[in-house]
């Protein structure tokens, strides 16, 4: 344990907790202001609300929450991360170029891709809980 005189390792100096907290402070506005930009993002948020209901509804195992938690997050981070780059790509090159395609084209992909995972582990974590008699 650290003496009162002594600098204590484990804590870091003030201005690090800010810049810590100010952090998350920054992404949540990030997160927000996609939200209000993004009609997907509103659609997102609808399905995790629905997919939360229909969790708790049918009192799903703490393995199948672990499934539905990745997949829900793994939409939302794919779809953040395609906001930004949509963003950063038309402050770059506002004009037509074949790149700033292929950036949004690839970005895109990603988001394809999260939300056909998170499709096919809906149907096998809920599947069997909405067709069981
Ligand atoms: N500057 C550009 N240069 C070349 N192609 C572009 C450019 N901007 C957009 N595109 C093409 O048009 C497609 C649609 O771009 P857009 O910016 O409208 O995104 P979006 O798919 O409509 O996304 P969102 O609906 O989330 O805004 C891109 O995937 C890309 O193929």
């Amino acid at each position: 344990m650290a003496k009162p005189d002594e600098p204590n390792q484990l804590r870091p100096p003030d201005g690090l907790w800010r810049r810590r907290v100010a952090s998350f402070g920054h992404a949540g506005r990030g997160v927000w202001s996609a939200l209000r930009s993004e009609i997907h993002l509103r659609f997102h948020a609808l399905a995790t609300v629905l997919v939360l209901g229909l969790g708790f509804y049918y009192r799903l195992g703490r393995l199948e929450w672990a499934l539905v938690a990745l997949a829900v997050a793994g939409v939302w981070t794919a779809e953040l991360l395609n906001t930004a780059i949509e963003a950063l790509t038309d402050l770059a090159s506002p004009d037509f170029h074949p790149l700033a395609g292929k950036a949004k084209d690839v970005a895109a992909g990603a988001v394809l891709l999260a939300a056909a995972g998170a499709v096919a582990v809906g149907a096998l974590v809920f599947g069997p809980h909405l067709f069981s008699v």
